[in-house]
């Protein structure tokens, strides 16, 4: 049984090293409260709150250089904040010990913007990379795994031996993606995974994200600028501007929001081209 999913577990009471804690159905995956994060006299983050359920594809999305990357490496402990609390799945990262500390990682996998694979490791290297970092497997599970990943994602066994150089775009997006799947986590973050794919490439890499959700259960949270993404696959969408989460809800609560930027974004020419909204409304 998933560990996630064992009720005998969900008792409330603080998990033992080694054991994973266990978020309570209708609780947040993901808690973010008041965070702040800047750097030097720049501050990013103004005092943030979001919570990700489990089992949803949270989109987030925001202004270029609004904090939307700063945010996710900050959930994922990368970036140190100056006040708030993070929570993923029931823990506070700062208080674990770098044992916990590791444990967690392997819960969660992640595609960043710039996700480049590793270009002098093949993509099985890529794929097993996050195994030999955190795992004691055999070469020859590590192998079949590897097979199980690339079928994930849509791509033949023999891209196993094939360089990153010898990859489209989307190809090498679904390494990525099959690298992030590596450990089989259950959240996974998206920094714009869709960026630099043409529309139909986009689409089908959309169409991967919700099947891998449906099928493994997953939760994902996706940075995305894609308009299309946030319309076919997200469940819910938060909206950042001015350091805070202005809107969070489903794509009705966009749509409905008074806020100028979440307007403009919904409302906007873009929008209108993806068929978002009709010419003329709002
Ligand atoms: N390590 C860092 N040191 C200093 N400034 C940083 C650092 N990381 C991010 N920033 C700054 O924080 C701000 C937010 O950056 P971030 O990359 O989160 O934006 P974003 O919303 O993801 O933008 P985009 O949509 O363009 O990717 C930017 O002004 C960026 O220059």
């Amino acid at each position: 049984m998933h560990p996630q999913t064992d009720p005998a577990q969900h008792d409330g009471t603080a998990a033992t090293p080694g054991t994973p804690h266990i978020v309570a159905p209708g609780e947040p995956i993901i808690r973010v409260r008041d965070l702040v994060v800047g750097f030097g006299e720049r501050v990013v983050l103004k005092g943030l709150s979001l919570d990700v359920m489990r089992g949803e594809i949270l989109g987030f999305v925001g202004a270029s250089g609004g904090g939307k990357s700063v945010l996710t490496r900050t959930i994922l402990g990368l970036v140190p904040k100056r006040s708030g609390t993070v929570e993923v799945f029931g823990e506070d990262l700062d208080t674990l010990s770098y044992g916990e500390r590791r444990l967690l990682e392997q819960r969660w996998g992640v595609l960043f913007q710039q996700g480049a694979l590793f270009s002098s490791l093949t993509v099985r290297q890529n794929i097993q990379f996050p195994m030999r970092e955190y795992l004691d497997l055999s070469p020859r599970l590590m192998d079949e795994l590897v097979v199980a990943k690339l079928e994930m994602v849509g791509l033949p066994a023999d891209t196993a031996e094939k360089a990153p150089s010898e990859l489209s775009g989307g190809m090498i997006k679904r390494v990525a993606l099959a690298r992030a799947l590596s450990l089989d986590p259950e959240i996974l973050f998206l920094d714009e995974p869709t960026s630099g794919l043409d529309p139909i490439g986009a689409g089908e890499f959309d169409d991967l994200i919700a099947t891998l959700q449906q099928t493994l259960g997953l939760t994902v949270f996706m940075v995305t600028h894609d308009l299309d993404s946030l319309h076919t696959v997200c469940d819910r969408i938060a909206a950042l501007a001015e350091g805070k989460v202005i809107a969070v809800g489903p794509i009705e609560t966009m749509l409905a929001s008074d806020h100028p930027w979440v307007s403009a974004y919904f409302h906007g020419k873009r929008a209108r081209a993806a068929g978002f909204v009709q010419d003329g409304g709002r």
